[in-house]
């Protein structure tokens, strides 16, 4: 009964820690991502929550069963044989120093595995992400070999210190352990008793040299597995995205039901930047959308196009001025309210493996008509298909029941674009964020696209990032990025003429 109210105590306080990691880890802002290699977080999420299934409960009952039965054992013996006391006390002390250092020693070891376990990790995922230009190039197989080598043997190095560092306090704690039974014999010995008692402390005292060692080793492998507590722990107490305090300033606020009713977006001088203490990336920008209006955003490459798109998102940490949607300053807005009320059609959408239907609605909140609809709308547009696309149906033939697999592999890019906008038209948000929606798509799906957007976001208020002039050749007007700031606002027609 105990054992099974121990191991569910075990289980739901570990169940605990891992949600609250998860949450955390996905309510972390976009910035913790870009500093913190996803290797680390795999690793966060692998040999650090199995320590806490698995080892850190079955150490934790050991350490405090081998406490229990080692203080029982030294009365039963002190009592009988008071003398044995002293050279037991002795002798456990430099037990226990010695236990100390081989701990200090093991959990800054059983660190740097954990942290050299990482790059094996991360260089594994980055294998895999680029394996088409790794097989493509010649030699790069054996370079990325090579660098897997040197970071399985700073691993493997790690781990054999770990391994020397038991021997290593194997043998000093069987060495108390032999001081032990050899001090008790002599008490026996040179202080004779009735012979019962004395056979009864000696059986003790060889029992409780066995007792030291395991709880010597218990106490220390208890403090090594709760590093990986505290590695979790760490990670649950990342700073969200959206910190307590705004969460409490948004509730105060009461946002309209029906917002945003017209789509008006203005940014008011706003400098923004993606760390607390890296440079400004959006500096002084001031323009407004109309509603219904349709913005066309361009500029070099690393003038600013995309982060004034996540500033929208509220991706990124606005310094100063404001970005209003309809009114309503959007740092006062939800977040999840203010990014389900505006819709983001990026250049690679993000398609899980599942079917279509759910990639459209993952929460299950549309009617299967609206779901349908923009289906519908979607694959009528003709979509050549691409040679690295395993799939043979044409766009016609997408249903809510086509299965995706994971990342849409199954699907042409130019597929995913049609899907990425499926979504979008199945929400029909008032504000619409195109991030070079169609920059990775032939001329003519790009004019079915463009044609689609006009069609169903007819009053909708369009940003759209581009780099094709042909693409945004009937919008109102285009705003030019350079270094972070607006350049020129002028309307179409004037710029193609500048640009012609
Ligand atoms: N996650 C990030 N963290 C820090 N800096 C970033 C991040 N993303 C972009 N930047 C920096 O912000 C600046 C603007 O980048 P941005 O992506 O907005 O440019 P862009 O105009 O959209 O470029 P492109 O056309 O190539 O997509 C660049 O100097 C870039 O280095």
């Amino acid at each position: 009964m105990h054992n099974v109210f121990y191991q569910r105590g075990a289980w739901v306080a570990a169940g605990r820690l891992h949600s609250e990691l998860v949450t955390a880890v996905l309510s972390a802002p976009v910035s913790w991502f870009d500093q913190n290699p996803i290797g680390r977080a795999i690793n966060r999420f692998g040999n650090d929550i199995r320590s806490l299934d698995a080892v850190l409960v079955s150490w934790l009952r050991q350490s405090a069963d081998n406490a229990l039965r080692f203080f029982l054992r030294l009365a039963s013996i002190a009592s009988i044989m008071p003398i044995f006391a002293l050279p037991a006390a002795i002798i456990c002390s430099i037990g226990f120093v010695i236990g100390e250092m081989y701990t200090r020693a093991q959990v800054s070891i059983k660190r740097l595995t954990a942290v050299n376990y990482s790059p094996v990790f991360t260089h594994f995922t980055d294998t895999l992400a680029g394996m088409t230009v790794i097989r493509a190039r010649q030699g790069m197989e054996t370079v990325f070999q090579e660098l897997l080598a040197d970071k399985l043997v700073a691993h493997t190095q790690a781990s054999e210190a770990q391994y020397n560092c038991n021997r290593w306090v194997s043998v000093r704690s069987d060495l108390c352990a032999a001081s032990i039974a050899a001090a008790a014999g002599c008490v026996a010995y040179f202080k004779s008793g009735p012979p019962g008692l004395v056979g009864f402390s000696l059986t003790n005292a060889i029992g409780l040299s066995q007792t030291i060692l395991v709880l010597v080793r218990t106490l220390n492998e208890l403090e090594v597995e709760l590093n990986s507590f505290e590695r979790v722990r760490e990670y649950t107490q990342i700073e969200p995205e959206e910190s307590v305090a705004e969460q409490e300033k948004s509730r105060t606020k009461s946002v309209p039901a029906g917002w945003p009713t017209s789509g008006c977006v203005e940014f008011q001088h706003v400098t923004a930047r993606y760390h607390d203490d890296g440079p400004d990336v959006l500096k002084d920008v001031s323009f407004t959308a109309k509603p219904g209006q349709r913005i066309a955003i361009v500029g070099r490459t690393g003038s600013g196009k995309s982060t004034l798109g996540l500033s929208l998102l509220r991706f990124t940490d606005i310094v100063s001025g404001r970005v209003v949607i309809d009114g309503i300053d959007i740092t006062e807005i939800p977040l999840h309210r203010l990014r389900t009320s505006i819709s983001l059609i990026p250049q690679e959408p993000v398609l899980f493996s599942g079917d279509i239907r759910s990639n459209l609605d993952p929460f299950g909140q549309l009617d299967e008509t609206d779901l349908q609809t923009a289906l519908s709308a979607c694959t009528a547009i003709e979509v050549p298909k691409s040679d690295d696309s395993t799939d043979d149906s044409h766009t016609h033939s997408l249903s809510l029941n086509t299965p995706v697999a994971s990342n849409g592999e199954n699907f042409s890019q130019g597929q995913r674009q049609v899907l990425g906008l499926a979504r979008a038209i199945s929400r029909r948000t008032k504000v619409v964020l195109l991030d070079e929606a169609t920059a990775s798509v032939d001329h003519r799906t790009d004019e079915h696209i463009q044609q689609l957007v006009r069609s169903q976001f007819p009053d909708s208020t369009i940003i759209a990032i581009a780099h094709r002039l042909r693409t945004i050749i009937d919008y109102d007007c285009v705003i030019v990025m350079g270094n972070g700031q607006i350049l020129e606002y002028v309307y179409l027609f004037l710029s193609v003429l500048l640009w012609n």
